[in-house]
């Protein structure tokens, strides 16, 4: 085991608070941000009541500083202006996964942006915050500019219920961290409007196919989709019921009012709405063909019906593979 860190967390939503308890219980000095005010008596998130944090986590509403690591676990909207707030000289790591509207930055590069001088890694896997939060096992993928600093990180920060691989492409593990929650709320939809497990595996694996089109335009690495922030976190967030963006689609394919749904942040941010449109603009940019997303952010808008994307994706150019 590594000496323990002193490590900041800032965001105190699902994501926030399941690290928080997955660094406290290996052992490290844990300071978990919250924007609200917390209640110190109860230990208890006003957002999030039921959740009784261990106690070797310490609670602040203050910006911590002089942490040796800091993890941002905000939507990514929010990323830019917590990370600006932030302070100390110490490692910053992007665990939100998203695209930045108007920039179309990935996190990484807001952290780069914000916190100049220090060293930036990214942390994306198949993770659901309420199995890490219960020390279930589970296995993500660590991204530095250098192999050596992401094996670095990834040693000191693994534990032996969290595993950590070391990677240094930021931009494959970015793009699909944040791509898979777009393929997720297509797969939700399928299985929301009944159209049956084969359409679900179709739209997973022309997915990735799209995935990788625009990687390998944005410089990443095909091997990349390959682990556990692609494939990996594609066949969680497309098949496990507790996903919010699956569970969004879901909601859309059964024709419930699934977008006033996707607003209310107080069910847990839906990252795959906000991020359809920005990766469909990306995509563009580089003249990169995603025919899944540009549909999944027409049903996204109310732009089109499920049963006309249906005809739409099905009656497209038959191609290679
Ligand atoms: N929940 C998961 O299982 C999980 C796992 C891996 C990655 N992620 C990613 O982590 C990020 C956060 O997800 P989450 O599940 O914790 O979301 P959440 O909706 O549960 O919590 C978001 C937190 O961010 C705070 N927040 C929102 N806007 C803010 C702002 N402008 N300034 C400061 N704080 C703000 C909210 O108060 C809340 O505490 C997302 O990008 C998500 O994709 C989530
Ligand atoms: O609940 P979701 O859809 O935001 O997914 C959470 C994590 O990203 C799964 O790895």
């Amino acid at each position: 085991m590594s000496p323990p860190r002193h490590i900041a967390i800032i965001g105190a939503g699902a994501w926030g608070i399941a690290l928080a308890q997955n660094f406290a219980r290996a052992g490290h000095d844990v300071t978990l941000w919250s924007r609200s005010s917390v209640d110190p008596t109860t230990r208890r998130l006003p957002r999030l009541p039921q959740v009784a944090l261990l106690p070797a986590v310490n609670v602040t509403n203050m910006m911590p500083k002089g942490a040796d690591d800091t993890l941002f676990a905000t939507p990514t909207h929010a990323l830019r202006d917590v990370a600006a707030a932030s302070m100390g000289d110490g490692l910053v790591i992007a665990c939100c996964k998203g695209l930045e509207r108007d920039s179309y930055a990935f996190p990484a590069d807001i952290l780069r942006a914000t916190c100049p001088g220090r060293d930036v890694a990214v942390l994306s896997g198949p993770n659901f915050a309420g199995e890490i939060a219960k020390g279930l096992p589970a296995a993500a993928t660590l991204a530095a500019s250098h192999l050596s600093l992401a094996e670095e990180i990834a040693s000191r920060l693994a534990s032996p219920r969290f595993r950590l691989y070391a990677s240094d492409d930021l931009t494959g593990v970015q793009l699909a961290g944040a791509a898979k929650n777009v393929i997720a709320i297509a797969a939700g939809i399928a299985i929301g409007a009944q159209l049956g497990e084969n359409a679900r595996a179709a739209l997973m694996s022309r997915g990735l196919a799209e995935m990788h089109r625009l990687n390998r335009a944005l410089g990443g690495q095909a091997k990349t989709l390959s682990g556990l922030s692609g494939m990996g976190d594609l066949i969680l967030t497309c098949t496990g019921p507790s996903s919010r963006n699956f569970r969004f689609g879901l909601a859309l394919g059964q024709n419930a009012d699934a977008r006033a749904l996707a607003l209310d942040e107080t069910h847990g941010i839906v990252e795959g709405c906000r991020t359809a449109p920005l990766l469909l603009k990306l995509a563009r940019r580089h003249a990169i063909d995603m025919p899944l997303v540009e549909t999944v952010s027409k049903l996204i808008a109310g732009d089109m019906s499920v049963a006309a994307a249906k005809a739409a994706l099905m009656s497209r150019p038959l191609a290679t593979e």
